[in-house]
């Protein structure tokens, strides 16, 4: 087996989070595998569903380096799914063709009982093993960030039976019966907690917590659903693994982002779309490092638009400790070659900051 001879401590992803400003800040991309690249599409082909390909390690593992190989980001994430840990509670769970995940939902207390984690890390070991082979088959500067859904979120899909445009069933149920809401987020809390920490100790640097939903709620169920249990995942994950860097990704939180910010604990924050840099510049990253925020249908488009939408997130947050992303995830459409040209002036930062 290769030896690693660099320090997470060395990588420029780690340095960023741990509270540095470099002059070139590090940069991955949110959703970076995926379909919009010919290479996935046909490792996707050969391993039959999505969820086979998340559960087959050696070829999530070709996935995850996909973008490496075109793009040299300075950070690969773990390719799975954060709705992996319902099914590993026994929910079932399909990806339908066009449709996105569609789960067998949970309405109400009386379906917790379904749910079970009696097998949840023999279901989860096929992830393991690929962030174990991932520790030793990047680049030796690139840090592997391992992550997972938040409680909220993936409670969102547990009861929603997938995506959503209301929340309705899962605000009914929070709002209904926050006691039985509860034991749900309680479960996720605890389990979530148990499959970062496994995906640390197979080689996972850092981790990153969706919270795709967190924008859907007001400030006193935001608190409760969102803040808290963030708070008690971090601290559980601080307890067992002090020092790995959590990011923290609570999109649409708007003004509840300063809240989120000083309550949750995360080591760093992730920046959606809407989030104003210079805002974050000023009033979030004093207190902790950011990540984010280009409007992944910028690189869709491409062209002046997007290198000058780069430039000006850069030059407003590359003066703090900073990694450059996306908002959100990388869009199906997106032409490769504008992803390359984002990369190119990126990593070109800041000689290119006067065009
Ligand atoms: C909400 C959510 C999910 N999954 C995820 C989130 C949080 C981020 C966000 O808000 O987008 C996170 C996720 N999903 C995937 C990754 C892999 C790593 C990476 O970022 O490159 C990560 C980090 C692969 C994936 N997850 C999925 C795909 C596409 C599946 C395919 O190949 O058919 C990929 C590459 C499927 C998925 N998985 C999920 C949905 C809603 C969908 C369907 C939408 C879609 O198809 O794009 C749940």
């Amino acid at each position: 087996m290769e030896v690693r001879t660099l320090e997470s401590s060395q990588k420029l992803f780690i340095r960023a989070l741990n509270g540095e400003t470099l002059a070139r800040p590090p940069f991955w991309l949110m959703r970076q595998a995926g379909r919009y690249l010919p290479e996935y599409r046909a490792t996707r082909a050969q391993a039959g569903s999505f969820l086979d390909l998340c559960f087959a390690p050696e070829l999530a593992v070709e996935v995850t380096l996909q973008p490496l190989r075109r793009y040299g980001m300075d950070a690969a994430i773990l390719f799975s799914d954060i709705l992996v840990v319902p099914h590993a509670l026994g929910q079932k769970l399909d990806y339908v063709e066009g449709e996105g995940p569609q789960l067998d939902p949970i309405r109400d207390a009386s379906g917790l009982g379904r749910l079970s984690d009696g097998d949840f890390h023999d279901r989860l070991a096929p992830v393991y093993e690929t962030v174990r082979r991932l520790s030793t088959a990047i680049p030796e500067t690139t840090a592997l960030i391992g992550f997972a859904g938040s409680p909220w979120t993936v409670a969102c899909y547990m009861v929603e039976g997938g995506g959503s445009k209301e929340y309705a069933h899962v605000k009914r149920f929070a709002y209904g019966d926050p006691q039985g809401f509860q034991a749900l987020i309680d479960l996720l809390v605890r389990t979530t907690a148990d499959y970062l920490s496994a995906q640390v100790r197979a080689g996972a640097e850092a981790v990153q917590v969706f919270d795709s939903w967190a924008g859907v709620l007001p400030a006193p169920e935001f608190r409760k659903w969102v803040i808290e249990p963030t708070r008690r995942l971090v601290e559980l994950l601080n307890a067992r693994h002090p020092g790995v860097p959590v990011i923290g990704f609570p999109r649409g939180a708007g003004a509840m982002y300063r809240e989120y910010a000083e309550k949750t604990g995360v080591t760093a924050l992730g920046l959606d779309t809407t989030v104003p840099p210079e805002w974050a510049a000023s009033e979030l990253q004093p207190k902790l490092p950011v990540q984010g925020n280009l409007d992944p249908i910028m690189v869709a488009a491409g062209g002046d638009a997007m290198r000058e939408a780069a430039a000006g997130i850069l030059r407003s947050l590359s003066g703090g400790p900073f990694v450059f992303n996306l908002g959100h995830g990388v869009v199906q459409t997106t032409p490769p070659e504008h992803v390359g040209q984002l990369a190119a002036l990126v990593k070109s930062w800041p000689d290119l900051s006067q065009g």
